[in-house]
């Protein structure tokens, strides 16, 4: 009887599944006409506006039975392989492989994306300055180590705008070839990883050899060749060097994240952005940074961060970077952009963009 029951209902599952592949196809037919006709008007094939209202639109009309995160991920895959119908869409990244940008890239643009890992992150800026790949993606800050500075360094003189922003929640698996901790007698890891996890390996491994790595990537890699060591990395690097998750989320502090940006060409159209950021010089005498912000208070809008960075040019002279919560085409800001630039040395829009969520 049971049988007979999990059978119907496998059923209406191959049945579902059906409509499921019909209606993709159906889909991706409507894609290649979008496709042909983006072609002959010249329009950019990644639409991340559109994408966002796709995925918006999709979870309000859930019920929220099939979950709802999961729900946002298919959705993502469906318009990366949709988009990748229309054109491969390439992507330069801080890596190596297997590391925690490399797995933002895929929770913001889906997998079906050609990869272009960099060792660094100016590299990454190079790459995508010489038109070699469609975008670029790289680290700005993590919520318990702070701002990655070289990336704020690298916008200085660069010409790319910021075109998108991503987060990433941060989990630190072990991954290994043996099947409990008990076999385990190094551990290999990025100091950083190491530091994150040290509760946890004081706990569970107080007497392993700690092998420190130039990535977690480079810690997984070991992992295959020395049978009784494990390594801290991300679970993205277990696929890729063929390991086990022993155990996954072993970070002491699971409020952590990073925050990336996606860099492009200037000029790449974003349709209604609600995030900007603009780097300022400011005059030297007293009241300065006070006079020049508060534009933004007259005009009620809201700064999520102001970081401040040498500016390299004269010892003691700073630069400031802005992130403001509005878009540039929002009247309210435009006017207090005006008024900004009265009295600042120099104003660069870094970009305007759709804000990331968690
Ligand atoms: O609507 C478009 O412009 C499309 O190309 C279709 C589609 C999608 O699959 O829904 C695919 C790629 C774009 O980035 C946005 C949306």
């Amino acid at each position: 009887m049971a049988e007979r029951d999990i059978e119907t209902l496998r059923k209406h599952i191959n049945e579902i599944d059906e409509q499921l592949v019909k209606l993709l196809d159906e889909r991706a037919e409507l894609v290649k006409e979008i496709g042909e006709y983006k072609k002959s008007q010249n329009i950019p094939v990644y639409h991340p506006e559109r994408e966002q209202e796709v995925r918006e639109r999709v979870l309000s009309i859930s019920k929220g039975i099939f979950p709802q995160k999961a729900l946002m991920q298919v959705f993502t895959e469906i318009m990366s392989a949709a988009r990748s119908l229309e054109e491969t869409i390439r992507i330069a990244y801080l890596g190596p492989e297997g590391t925690h940008t490399e797995q933002a890239v895929i929770r913001h643009f889906g997998s079906s994306v050609e990869l272009q890992s960099f060792q660094t992150i100016p590299d990454v800026f190079r790459e995508v300055e010489n038109a070699k790949t469609h975008f670029g993606v790289v680290p700005i800050e993590n919520s318990l180590e702070g701002t990655v500075n070289i990336t704020l360094d690298e916008f200085v003189d660069s010409p790319l705008q910021i075109v998108g922003e991503t987060y990433l929640s941060i989990h630190h698996c072990l991954l290994a070839n043996v099947g409990n901790l008990a076999e385990i007698k190094r551990v290999y890891s990025h100091p950083q990883a190491f530091a994150q996890c040290r509760l946890w390996l004081e706990t569970h491994l107080p007497n392993v050899e700690k092998i420190e790595t130039s990535s977690t990537a480079k810690a997984a890699s070991m992992v295959p060749w020395d049978k009784f060591s494990a390594a801290i990395a991300a679970p993205l690097a277990a696929e890729k060097y063929g390991l086990r998750i022993l155990e996954a989320n072993i970070e002491d502090n699971p409020e952590n994240y990073t925050r990336f940006w996606v860099i492009g060409q200037p000029g790449t159209p974003i349709q209604n952005p609600n995030k900007t950021t603009i780097l300022i010089s400011v005059k030297d005498r007293p009241g300065a940074l006070l006079k020049l912000l508060s534009p933004f208070q007259v005009y009620d809008i809201n700064l999520s961060k102001i970081e401040s960075r040498p500016s390299k040019r004269r010892p003691w002279d700073y630069l400031f970077f802005i992130d403001i919560d509005a878009g540039l085409q929002q009247k309210g800001l435009a006017k207090a952009l005006e008024k900004v630039k009265e009295d600042a040395v120099f104003v660069k829009v870094l970009g305007s963009y759709i804000k990331g969520t968690l």
